[in-house]
């Protein structure tokens, strides 16, 4: 195998590769472009036109998808995997990643479109960093831009893997790209109905990629990842490499659609979150309850017919969201 297949080795031992480049058997070269980054360009004569972003590690202790993004590389870098796509892998918070920890002092995840300018330190730099890799990546014209961003999450879920989609003014979400996810395994899809701070924000706002965060199941620490079932995902990314994907059908198969109905903001250290600290993603509540409170009386009360929670959190730092409130939506407004 060559030795740039073993990014995921480099960026624990946060070494540099003597050689920066190298080309597989079947002309595919592999570049190393700096730490947990490197772009796979097949042969021009193989090349499908698809520039394909695969991130994970953005938050470092979720590594079902950094072992997943490990494994693809392997067997691209033995010649098992043949692309016909141009692929940049990037493992996002390297630091966090080797520590294990989410993120070391501000979660990367909320410092694109803008934010890292506001705020300093390693990880505002590396957020940069990851916005013009992955601007450089996708600023080739006429090409297809795809980006999976892959997340596993704090606590359990009553629907294990789903993707958020999201959102710009003026564009609408692919139901394309909804039959994709749902043939990978996704058996739900938050539409966003905001512009956001996230990674995949970012490159679907500012590049014009359709990108997608992937939830795969719970976090959990390496050689610990029986219980994330990734193999739906892995199967279709190998086939959407290798250019062998089935056309699937428009149908969405059960997929379920929820849009954002209310982000709950933490506004200062009073704020209370009132749910069980094991409580599921996708979890209903009763319209009536009472879900939040914060400084200044401030209370967050549902009332939406058939809401449910994800991403409860009471510990993000103060102006951060502590939780999405989500409710059904309709595939009408789908292109
Ligand atoms: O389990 C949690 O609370 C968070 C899991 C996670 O990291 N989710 C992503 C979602 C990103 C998005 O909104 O597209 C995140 O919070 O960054
Ligand atoms: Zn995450």
């Amino acid at each position: 195998m060559l030795a740039l297949g073993k990014l995921l080795e480099l960026t624990l031992a946060g070494r540099e590769p003597a050689e920066k480049t190298q080309v597989t058997a079947d002309g595919v070269r592999m570049r190393w472009l700096g730490e947990g980054a490197l772009e796979v360009r097949p042969p021009e004569a193989c090349d499908n036109g698809l520039d394909l972003l695969l991130s994970a590690g953005i938050h470092g202790n979720e590594t079902a998808p950094i072992e997943l993004l490990d494994r693809l590389l392997h067997d691209i870098a033995r010649g098992d995997l043949k692309p016909q796509a141009r692929i940049l892998f990037l493992f996002g918070n390297p630091e966090a990643i080797r520590r294990g920890e989410r993120y070391l002092e501000l979660d990367v995840n909320r410092l694109f479109n803008g934010r890292h300018d506001q705020v300093s330190g390693a990880e505002a730099l590396r957020a940069c960093e990851l916005e013009r890799l992955a601007a450089t990546f996708f600023s080739v014209p006429e090409r297809t831009r795809l980006h999976y961003d892959l997340h596993t999450a704090i606590r359990g879920s009553k629907i294990e893997q789903f993707a958020l989609y999201p959102y710009k003014e003026g564009r609408q979400h692919s139901r394309r790209e909804l039959a994709r996810l749902r043939a990978a395994g996704m058996e739900a899809v938050l539409l966003q109905s905001k512009i956001s701070i996230t990674f995949t924000a970012y490159t679907y706002e500012q590049l014009g990629a359709e990108a997608f965060t992937l939830e795969l199941g719970k976090a959990r620490p390496f050689g610990q990842n029986d219980g994330v079932n990734v193999g739906r995902l892995e199967t279709r990314l190998k086939q959407i490499i290798e250019g062998t994907e089935p056309e699937q059908p428009e149908a969405l198969d059960g997929l379920q659609l929820f849009s954002v109905a209310r982000e709950i903001i933490k506004h200062s250290d009073s704020f209370q979150l009132h749910l069980a600290a094991d409580i599921e993603n996708f979890s209903e509540l009763e319209p009536g309850y009472l879900l939040a409170e914060d400084i200044a009386d401030t209370r967050w009360i549902v009332e939406e017919e058939g809401a449910r929670i994800i991403f409860p959190n009471p510990k993000v730092k103060n102006g951060l969201r502590a939780g999405i409130l989500i409710v059904p939506a309709k595939p009408d407004q789908l292109a």
